[in-house]
């Protein structure tokens, strides 16, 4: 399935509503064509952005700490990117679900995360650690919501002052 960006861009892939069930509609978009949340994350169905973090959760890697993790967000266009936990027997070199979904989001076409979740093996919500919210800080949009064991919560939050690209331009 797939939707036409009102931007004019092109289709973009499937599941695509910010509900993650029926197509996206023009509506569903502000005019830079970036999908229309409500303040704290309304708008964006998380079962589905669960559902999809849980599926990736099933692919991981985990041979040395046999704890999988699955990563799901949300992008401006309507898409949704996920991961899984990557290990390596040098273990520092382990990759978090949230690593390889960057790497997803970047090799399909790059964009915004405007909602994120990610789940440990028993499809818990987990907060994301501190390097991988940096990684998030890089593909975040201006607001970006994480749904944790605790609820909906902004990206802001659980890294303020965060050091990104803006603090290169100079
Ligand atoms: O935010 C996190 C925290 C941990 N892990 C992974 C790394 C390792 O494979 C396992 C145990 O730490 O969980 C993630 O993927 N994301």
């Amino acid at each position: 399935m797939s939707v036409e960006h009102p931007s004019g861009s092109g289709s973009v892939p499937g599941p695509s509503g910010p509900v993650g069930g029926p197509p996206a509609e023009p509506d569903d978009f502000d005019f830079t064509g970036s999908l229309r949340l409500a303040p704290g994350g309304g708008g964006v169905d998380w079962d589905v952005l669960h559902t999809q973090a849980r599926i990736a959760m099933t692919k991981a890697y985990v041979p040395y700490s046999k704890y999988p993790v699955g990563a799901a967000a949300l992008l401006e266009t309507g898409s949704i990117v996920s991961g899984c936990n990557v290990e390596n027997a040098s273990y520092g070199l382990t990759l978090c679900a949230e690593c390889t979904m960057v790497g997803q989001l970047q090799m399909t076409g790059g964009g915004r995360i405007v909602a994120f979740t990610c789940v440990n093996g028993d499809g818990e919500p987990i907060t994301p650690c501190g390097r991988c919210r940096q990684l998030l800080h890089e593909f975040s949009a201006e607001t970006m919501y994480i749904r944790t064991a605790e609820g909906v919560t902004t990206l802001q939050d659980l890294l303020p002052q965060a050091f990104g690209p803006r603090d290169l331009e100079a």
